[in-house]
């Protein structure tokens, strides 16, 4: 198979910033998607209604008219989240969605839960309005090994709340683990997760081994072979409950060629290549449009994008997209250590 013609993506979990670095980022999602879920992990976060029609408001005017790429807003609780307030944000339609940010657990996430009792009144009320929730799903105890705070999440946090919460719909993003595949596909219909590009292609030693490689450290850490052996499987099953959300997540070079390196992979500009590589490496490259088009669109209860995109095969491999400038900064693509052969033939608009 050359050539594949596909209903547009869209992407389920996306970081866009702010100011420059979304002037810079935006345009290598919009070219290729037709809707973005957008995280909300803002400095300060976005949290209110007001907030998120601003947020989205400063993203339209980036994109500028003609654009066909649509931005749906998330909202960031906090233990102090107004019960009311979700309930305007989810009957203004523009927000889809709300993500909980244990506190500490990821990149801007200080004004994220403590005390998961704290936000019982608010899941109650987005179970009755069909608001989803997204889960960054990582303890933060520090007696927890890293590798494991996912699955200690599972059953700490995400399980109990689900027994309290039956309506809820809820989103396990960017999952890593098996522990992480077997729960939701055994979770019923209310329970989806999202899947990244980087954690298909990469586990703990393209990190570690041979050499520290920041631009492979992202939240939840890239687990053992085992687990992306099992992301795999569960991406290229077709099964509804899987979907991209890429979790492209931008910092300048600087930020993570650091002491301190800031956790988050940028994947925009290559994701969808990425994953074909995949699909095609799996020999499921019938199960790719199900994975990247259609599971995450049905799950929100909206309909898959109208145009489509030609994916076509290359015996030349094309070349790693060169680093976004934002300023004077650099904010390098993700590598995934492997030729890529896929190209997208019609994007949305011009880069
Ligand atoms: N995934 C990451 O490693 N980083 C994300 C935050 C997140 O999604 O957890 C970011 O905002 O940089
Ligand atoms: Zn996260
Ligand atoms: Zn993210």
């Amino acid at each position: 198979m050359t050539r594949l013609s596909l209903a547009r993506p869209d992407d389920w979990h996306l970081h866009l910033r702010d100011g420059a670095m979304m002037g810079a980022v935006l345009p290598h999602s919009a070219a290729v998607f037709g809707r973005g879920l957008i995280m909300p992990n803002l400095v300060p976060p976005v949290v209110t209604a007001a907030d998120a029609a601003a947020y989205r408001d400063r993203i339209l005017a980036e994109l500028g008219p003609g654009a066909r790429f649509t931005p749906l807003m998330t909202l960031y609780l906090t233990e102090a989240t107004d019960l009311a307030d979700v309930a305007v944000a989810a009957a203004s339609g523009l927000v889809k969605a709300v993500k909980l940010y244990p506190a500490g657990a990821t990149t801007n996430s200080h004004a994220g839960v403590r005390d998961f009792d704290r936000i019982a009144p608010v899941l109650e009320r987005m179970a009755e309005l069909d608001l989803p929730l997204c889960v960054h799903g990582e303890v933060t105890d520090p007696a927890v090994d890293i590798f494991d705070r996912e699955a200690v999440f599972i059953e700490r946090i995400l399980e109990p709340l689900r027994r309290r919460h039956e309506g809820l719909r809820v989103v396990m993003e960017h999952v890593t683990t098996s522990d992480g595949v077997a729960y939701v596909r055994h979770g019923g219909p209310r329970i989806a997760a999202t899947i990244t590009a980087h954690h298909l292609i990469i586990n703990r030693n393209h990190i570690l081994a041979g050499g520290i490689r920041p631009h492979y450290y992202c939240l939840p850490v890239a687990k053992r072979e085992t687990h992306r052996r099992a992301l795999v499987d569960a991406a290229t099953s077709g099964e509804a409950s899987f979907f991209l959300g890429t979790d492209s997540a931008p910092h300048a070079d600087g930020a993570k060629i650091s002491a301190c390196g800031c956790a988050g992979c940028f994947t925009a500009p290559n994701a969808i290549e990425c994953v074909a590589a995949v699909f095609e490496a799996e020999g499921r490259l019938d199960a790719l449009e199900a994975f990247i088009s259609l599971n995450g669109a049905a799950f929100y209860g909206m309909a898959a994008n109208p145009d489509r995109i030609e994916l076509e095969r290359v015996e030349i491999a094309q070349p790693l997209p060169g680093p976004v400038m934002v300023g004077g900064d650099a904010v390098s693509v993700f590598d995934p250590g492997f030729a890529l052969h896929w190209r997208i033939v019609n994007k949305g608009v011009d880069l």
